[in-house]
């Protein structure tokens, strides 16, 4: 992905990177030492946590560019979590489409 990348692809491309880096475990990735963690997949259970809560404290700060970067930071290891369980974005966006 690069800063040209067509916003409304955005979401696609960190995703297929994402399972990108689960596939190959490349050294020096963020993404592979989140699949690689020694606490495994409760290591990501925590940074969603954890960026959860670094949004709802910067929404109560009223502070709209920390509200945007923790939100960023919470939707990454959110997809991160989803690829580790095996589920798509596709699975995601039909689940959301089903709600109409
Ligand atoms: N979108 C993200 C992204 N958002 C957040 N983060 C990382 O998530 C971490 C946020 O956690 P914290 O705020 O707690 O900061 P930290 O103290 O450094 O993290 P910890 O040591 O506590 O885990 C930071 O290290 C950020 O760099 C991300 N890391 C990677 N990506 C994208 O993922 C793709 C693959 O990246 P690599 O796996 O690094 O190649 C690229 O497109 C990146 O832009």
């Amino acid at each position: 992905m690069d800063a040209d990348t067509p916003t409304d692809e955005v979401l696609d491309e960190l995703f297929s990177t994402i399972e990108s880096r689960k596939a190959e475990l490349p050294e020096g990735s963020y993404t592979t030492s989140l699949f690689t963690h020694e606490k495994g997949e409760n290591y990501v259970l925590e940074k969603v946590g954890e960026e959860a809560t670094e949004v709802i404290l910067a929404a109560k700060d009223d502070d709209r560019e920390e509200l945007l970067a923790e939100s960023a930071d919470l939707a990454y290891h959110l997809l991160v979590l989803l690829a580790m369980k095996g589920v798509s974005l596709d699975d995601l966006r039909a689940e959301l489409r089903d709600r109409f």
